[in-house]
Parts: C-alpha cells; structure tokens; sequence
C-alpha cells in the first residue's frame, strides 16, 4: 500500500503511537501489548491493531509488540528519508512558542528560519534560530531547501502569503491563523484554529449534557 492511501486519521494516530513509544523506549520498556498501548492513547485495540494491520506491521509476539521495532516501522511510513527544513512566518508569540516546544523533540523535521516583518526582529537570532526579512522569501526558502512553512503571522495578512508560499516551491503549510487558506493541489494544508476547536469541544459538551438530561 502506498503511504497516499492512509487515512488522514491513521497518520495521526501514528504519530501518536511513536511519541508513546519513544517514551516507553527510554524507560527502558522493550516489549508492548495492544491494548496497553491503546489504554495509553486512549483508543481500543482493535482500532490499534487495524491501524497497524493497515501499515502492513505484524510481528505481534506473545510478548506484544517490540516497542523499538515499532518505533522503526512508523519511522519507515512517517519519516521522509532526508529530514525536512520547517519555516515559521510570523516570530511573535506564537511562532516563538512553537520553535521552542517543537525543536526540542528530536524528530526528522527542524524549524530551520522564521520570517517576519519586524526590523527588531529580522536579522536576529531568535529560539536558536535565524530571523529573516519577507522581503526575500523566495529566495531564502530556496537557499536553505524549505519544504513547510507554518503560519503564525497576523490573521488579516495571512492570505496575502498564498502566492508566495507557492511560488517560493513549499510543499505543505501549518495555518496557525484563523483565516482558514487553500492552496492549488500538490501542496498539503492543515488549517489549525484554536477558536473552532474549542467551539467543537463546547458543542459536544453541551450535546452531552442534553442527552443526559433526556
Ligand atoms: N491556532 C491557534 O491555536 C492560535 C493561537 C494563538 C494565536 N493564533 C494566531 O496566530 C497568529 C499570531 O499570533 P501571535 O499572538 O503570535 O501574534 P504576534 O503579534 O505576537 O506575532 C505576529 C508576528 O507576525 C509578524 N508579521 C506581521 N506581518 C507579517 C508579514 N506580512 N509576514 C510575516 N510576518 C509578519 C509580526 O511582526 C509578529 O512578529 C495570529 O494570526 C493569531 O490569530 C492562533
């Protein structure tokens, strides 16, 4: 099966799945069975075991499965074989906050360069990392090999950057922004606004306390 072919929600689960396991990984945990794992992540173990099944992993043993082995698998369907350059537009508050959680983690993807507007900003080295002008987009994306972009740039502007980001060559974008984008085909965009996810939330929670009214 080629990777297309797995369901959006499987690929996050995966990622779930690897984060789990690393931490098992370093408590010096080597073997796992489905349904811990799935008591861990909240989920059953048939929909883990689906999940796996669908990857095309199967060394369950009756120790359960070998959590580094695991961990290599998801490697193999998650990881692009060379680690891929991240660039945050817009270094505020938010964009700072996500390179210094999101640099930390060791994984095959590095936010390598922030862009923003800001002369107190551009030039500067900020969360270990360089800060450079809009005015030069495309040309540094190109020159530092920037295959993703996330959006933490003011809302009200983050339309204007659809063009560039296309014409710049990167190929998937994190919309932290609450203008939700589109991008032509061949470019992936996740649109994350807090807003309409705390809306979701509130809204099964008010359906929740309806039905237990009934
Ligand atoms: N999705 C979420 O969970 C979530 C949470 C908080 C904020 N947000 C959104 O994230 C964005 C940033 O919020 P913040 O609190 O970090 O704001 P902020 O004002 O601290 O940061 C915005 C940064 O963008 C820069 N900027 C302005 N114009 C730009 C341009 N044309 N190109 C590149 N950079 C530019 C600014 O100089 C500043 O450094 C906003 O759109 C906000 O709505 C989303």
């Amino acid at each position: 099966m080629s990777n297309n072919n797995i369901p959006e929600k499987t690929i996050e689960r995966l990622s779930e799945y690897r984060r789990t396991l690393m931490n098992l990984h370093r408590q010096g945990i080597t073997h796992i069975f489905s349904h811990v794992l799935a008591g861990m992540q909240g989920i059953t173990a048939v929909q883990v075991r689906r999940d796996l099944m669908l990857i095309g992993f199967s060394s369950d043993t009756k120790k359960g499965y070998d959590v580094e082995v695991l961990i290599d698998f998801i490697n193999g369907i998650l990881d692009s074989p060379t680690p891929m350059n991240i660039a945050v537009i817009g270094m505020g508050h938010l964009g700072q906050a996500i390179t210094r959680y999101f640099n930390g983690k060791g994984l095959n993807l590095k936010i390598v360069a922030a862009f923003d507007v800001d002369p107190e900003k551009v030039g500067q080295t900020i969360e270990e990392i360089p800060c450079y002008s809009m005015d030069d987009f495309e040309a540094d994306v190109s020159s530092l090999d920037i295959n993703i972009a996330v959006l933490s740039c003011p809302s009200r502007i983050a339309s204007d950057l659809v063009v560039p980001i296309v014409n710049a060559g990167i190929k998937g974008v994190l919309n932290f922004t609450s203008k939700p984008l589109n991008f032509p085909l061949g470019i992936v965009v996740e649109n994350y606004d807090i807003t309409t996810l705390l809306e979701k939330v509130a809204y099964f929670v008010k359906e929740n306390e309806e039905n237990n009214e009934m």
